[in-house]
């Protein structure tokens, strides 16, 4: 009898996004972020991380002071890693699952690389600039945004 309690793409590809963001060595916010094309074969992942050849024990993970002794100037954005991070082929088309709403930067990535749908997870920065900007090119370019649904299914790794 075939199984029923299966995962769902959803499920499945924000679930990659999910432990992906497990990756971050940020303590505040962990953002994992996953690319799917049409045939829902996932080209690539990513998460927030310094960028490669910087020590992330020489690097400042802060959130406030003196900008350059925090972590904005230099961290690189999960939807930003798994952008550049694709092996190869184009984005035109595909979709992606990231865990925390693009900031505009990574908004106009996405739009860039041909991305055509968001699936976000949180939105905890809803109401910052950033985002306001994000939603403003994505309505404009018709990327659509739509948030993930929960399940509330529960699922345990024994690594
Ligand atoms: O879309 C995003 N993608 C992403 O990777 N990030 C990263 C950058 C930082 O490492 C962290 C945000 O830090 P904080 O929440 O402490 O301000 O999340 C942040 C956003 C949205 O701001
Ligand atoms: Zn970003």
């Amino acid at each position: 009898m075939k199984r029923d309690d299966y995962l769902s793409w959803d499920e499945y590809f924000m679930g990659i996004a999910l432990l992906s963001a497990q990756r971050s060595k940020d303590s505040n916010t962990q953002v994992g972020a996953c690319i799917v094309n049409q045939e829902h074969k996932i080209v690539s992942v990513g998460y927030n991380g310094m960028p490669t050849g910087c020590n992330d024990d020489d690097m400042p993970w802060e959130r406030e002071g003196d900008f350059l002794n925090t972590k904005y100037p230099f961290v690189c954005h999960a939807e930003l890693n798994a952008i550049l991070n694709r092996s190869a082929g184009s984005l035109q088309g595909c979709s992606l699952y990231v865990t925390l709403f693009p900031c505009n930067e990574c908004a106009k990535a996405i739009i860039q690389s041909g991305i055509r749908e968001i699936i976000y997870y949180d939105n905890k920065y809803a109401d910052s600039d950033a985002t306001k900007a994000s939603q403003r090119m994505f309505l404009l370019t018709g990327v659509t945004c739509r948030p993930y649904h929960h399940t509330e299914r529960q699922m345990t790794l024994v690594l």
